[in-house]
């Protein structure tokens, strides 16, 4: 090696070492990212970038470093490492994250990556979509016709739901009309009608000639004005399933899917009656899936646009997770029913990713800063049209400041208490929201508890 290499990489550790020392954390982490090899480099009295930025009171610097890989147990000329330097020095965070968990992907703080298969409720794919069939009108309007063809019927958004005595919880099913019984409804102006996909063989084996291709086609309804005196329906206990939340909660699983779908789509349109672009009326396409602009040159038109899509929210929802692996964090939003602690949760705002928005949203609403997230699970959510990513966060600070606008309040919970709230229910200091929602699965996953449970 020459000596003008060699002076060319001391000069590239000093700076490495500068930036750490200085907490600059975006130099520090694009410097990694073009030679890992910087991490475990030292300089005067063997201080290394990690020693620097834990001499210094630079979390962030401390945290990408450890991400990274680089070795806390390095000593320097006199004998210190990283933790005894923090602890020197007053950064009690830093010594507690050296000391516990600073190797936190590996120290089992996140439960193990083999996740067996969470399915929330709302996920079910009960039905095939069969996009491909939205733009073949002929076709739908085939099946609209069809004797065989499942219509669902909601009013306001509300479904017509039909009782289960026969099971041990109650529960719900959809009430499935035939083309002849919703005859009427169907020709109503204020009707909205989408197609939703067609059974899948598995639930459905063709029986052949009973129609043309053997595929049993759902269609959803939606009006204004209560249709109940147009439907034929029959049996007693039906009805459209009204009220607050949880009702939606009350439908069995296969089912909930189908709702899922449905009342999302029949939201939008619900909601975006006009061109969001011009304001001008639009025509419904695509068997339910597209509103078209009426109006001649309207930029809408040319290219895709997502204000002709029916609209999915995606929200982070995560439990975080404290650096001792023994407890994790739950907050209470003002409305909230006395006594419950969920989650904490937050829309992903546009150019963001599913990780930073998990640390804005618990930055934000509970002073906590977030390291490591890992994705877990997600769900549907038609409360209008909400997608819920279900993740785990790393605590890398503990103190919690609650942004009391959004939040109430907000508490590390250990392991036993949140296994209380689960298993004793009233019995409980606290209790979590009901097991349909993805907040319960993600506790329930983390404490090891078959979540599908
Ligand atoms: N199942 C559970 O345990 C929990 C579920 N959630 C759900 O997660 C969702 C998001 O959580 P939040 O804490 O409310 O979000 P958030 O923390 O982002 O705050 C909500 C605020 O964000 C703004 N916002 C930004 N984009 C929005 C959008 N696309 N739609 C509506 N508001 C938007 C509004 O000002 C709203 O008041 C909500 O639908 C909530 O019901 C929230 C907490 C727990
Ligand atoms: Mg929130
Ligand atoms: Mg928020
Ligand atoms: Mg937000
Ligand atoms: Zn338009």
């Amino acid at each position: 090696m020459t000596s003008v290499q060699m002076s060319a990489k001391d000069e590239m550790v000093e700076q490495f070492l500068d930036c750490a020392s200085r907490g600059d954390l975006a130099k520090v982490s694009t410097m990694i990212s073009h030679s890992s090899q910087l991490l475990n480099e030292s300089g005067r009295q063997g201080w290394t970038a990690l020693m620097l930025a834990a001499r210094n009171g630079h979390f962030d610097v401390v945290k990408a470093l450890l991400l990274n890989g680089c070795n806390k147990d390095l000593v320097n000329k006199s004998g210190q490492t990283a933790h005894g330097i923090a602890k020197f020095w007053g950064h009690r965070h830093i010594a507690r994250f050296l000391a516990s968990s600073g190797d936190v992907a590996h120290h089992g703080i996140l439960p193990s990556n083999k996740l067996t298969d969470i399915e929330t409720y709302f996920s079910r794919e009960y039905l095939n979509r069969m996009s491909d069939k939205r733009t073949d009108s002929e076709w739908l309007s085939a099946k609209q016709s069809s004797s065989e063809t499942v219509f669902i019927v909601f009013h306001n958004l509300d479904p017509f739901v039909t009782a289960e005595p026969e099971d041990i919880r109650p529960k719900l099913k959809l009430y499935r009309f035939g083309r002849d019984s919703v005859k009427e409804v169907l020709h109503q102006s204020d009707t909205m009608v989408i197609f939703l996909g067609v059974e899948k063989q598995e639930c459905s084996p063709s029986s052949p000639g009973s129609n043309e291709d053997g595929l049993i086609a759902w269609f959803a309804l939606n009006t204004k004005k209560n249709p109940t005196e147009s439907l034929k329906v029959t049996g007693s206990d039906s009805f459209f399933l009204s009220g607050p939340m949880p009702r939606l909660l009350m439908l069995n699983e296969d089912e909930a899917g189908i709702v899922a779908q449905a009342r999302s789509v029949l939201a939008w349109h619900s909601r975006y009656s006009f061109c969001p672009t011009c304001g001008g009326k639009t025509k419904v396409d695509e068997g339910g899936y597209k509103r078209t602009c009426l109006t001649e040159g309207c930029r809408s038109l040319h290219g895709i646009h997502n204000t002709c899509y029916p609209r999915v929210d995606p929200v982070v929802i995560m439990l975080v997770l404290h650096p001792d692996g023994n407890q994790c964090l739950l907050g209470r939003k003002k409305a909230f029913p006395p006594g419950m602690f969920s989650c904490l949760a937050g829309f992903i705002e546009p150019g963001e990713t599913i990780e930073n928005a998990v640390r804005r949203e618990v930055l934000e609403e509970s002073g906590v800063t977030v390291g490591p997230v890992q994705y877990v699970s997600c769900q549907p959510w038609p409360m209008p049209s909400s997608l819920m990513i279900g993740c785990f966060a790393v605590a890398m600070s503990t103190d919690i400041k609650v942004d009391e606008i959004e939040i109430e309040d907000a508490r590390w919970f250990t392991r036993q208490e949140v296994t209380d709230a689960l298993v004793k229910g009233n019995q409980a200091v606290f209790f979590m929201p009901p097991r349909q929602a993805i907040a319960h699965y993600l506790v329930k996953h983390w404490i090891g508890i078959n979540a599908n449970l």
